[in-house]
């Protein structure tokens, strides 16, 4: 077992969390949050989506978040863009990167995207060219990798078709999306090694919802593969609009935790780090979801 000596957390609380929030969260708020990231020392975070505001209202502030932001040199700002006209309205802002996002489940393409798996592919192709004509770099999502909420489980066969379709219009790095939550280890395992046929262990990440409190053994197990890079949410915000009852995705202050215990770096202090995920809990009048920020901070109380 060798595991890597460092790992590369992106935090998608800005965009995978708050997407999910029913009361409203301005956008300053969130600007708020991204700066408080990137203090912490995330060096990627992924901000907002180009999506329809009918679909996603929360998302309908992308452009002003992103003019928001002041960038922190070496930090990566990443965006989804679904279709040419996300894509399109993203440029303004200077992603660093965007996400195409498909689904290993039909199912879920519809509910999600509104189209076929194969229809998704052609969505992307032009703004995958496009993206990588301006140099922007182009990540893809596998969601529902192991488990869908409207067709069940999904076999790996699905997430490797995905993968080589994603491969051949060009996407350059594929995230392995446990949308709910409800892989256990070997199967998320075998999830990656199917996304590994196409890509290389450079270009492979692990996105994990904590639906089943799974998410830090799914972590634990991929690592296990060589895996250096992995979606992380700050407090355990979020779940996805189009897959009732997940929760949201690992907190990102647990996996620095686990990783740091371990003696795997990150690059991320963990105090600043909960007191982002304290500014964001405190604003939507919860704690954060978080077992090793809520520790830390009774610690912190006394
Ligand atoms: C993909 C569409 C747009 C297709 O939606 P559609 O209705 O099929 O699109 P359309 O092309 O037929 O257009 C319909 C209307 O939407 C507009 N439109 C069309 N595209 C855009 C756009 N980009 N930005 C803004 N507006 C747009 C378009 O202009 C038109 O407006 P109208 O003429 O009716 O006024 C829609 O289904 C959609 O927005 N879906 C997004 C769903 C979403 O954001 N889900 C959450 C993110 S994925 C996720 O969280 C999972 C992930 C990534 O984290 C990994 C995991 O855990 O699984």
């Amino acid at each position: 077992m060798k595991l890597p000596s460092r790992v590369k957390l992106v935090d998608v609380g800005p965009r995978d969390g708050l997407q999910n929030e029913k009361g409203e969260v301005p956008a300053a708020v969130k600007i708020g949050l991204v700066h408080r990231l990137q203090d912490a020392g995330l060096k990627e975070i992924e901000v907002t989506s180009f999506v329809s505001p009918k679909w996603v209202p929360q998302m309908a502030d992308n452009t002003q978040v992103m003019a928001g932001i002041q960038r922190k040199p070496g930090v990566r700002y990443s965006v989804l863009t679904p279709n040419m006209k996300g894509f399109e309205a993203s440029v303004a802002s200077k992603p660093d990167e965007i996400v195409v996002f498909g689904a290993a489940s039909e199912a879920f393409s519809q509910r999600n995207i509104n189209c076929s798996i194969a229809e998704s592919i052609e969505r992307f192709a032009p703004v995958v060219e496009a993206a990588r004509a301006k140099g922007i770099y182009v990540r893809g999502a596998i969601s529902t990798a192991v488990g869908c909420p409207y067709e069940g489980d999904v076999a790996p066969e699905r997430v490797e078709l995905v993968a080589k379709l994603m491969k051949q219009i060009g996407v350059q790095h594929v995230g392995v999306a446990d949308t709910i939550g409800v892989g256990t280890p070997r199967k998320v395992q075998a999830a990656m090694e199917a996304a590994l046929k196409h890509y290389e262990l450079d270009d492979v990440s692990g996105h994990f919802h904590d639906t089943y409190g799974q998410a830090l053994p799914n972590t634990l197990a991929t690592l296990e593969m060589g895996v250096w890079q992995y979606d992380s949410s700050v407090a355990g915000l979020g779940g996805c609009p189009y897959a009732k009852g997940a929760t949201g995705n690992v907190a990102t202050e647990d996996v620095v935790y686990m990783l740091h215990g371990m003696g795997i770096e990150t690059g991320i202090d963990l105090d600043k780090l909960i007191d982002a995920g304290k500014y964001i809990s405190d604003f939507l009048g919860r704690k954060p979801n978080s077992r090793a920020a809520t520790a830390l901070l009774n610690k912190r109380a006394g």
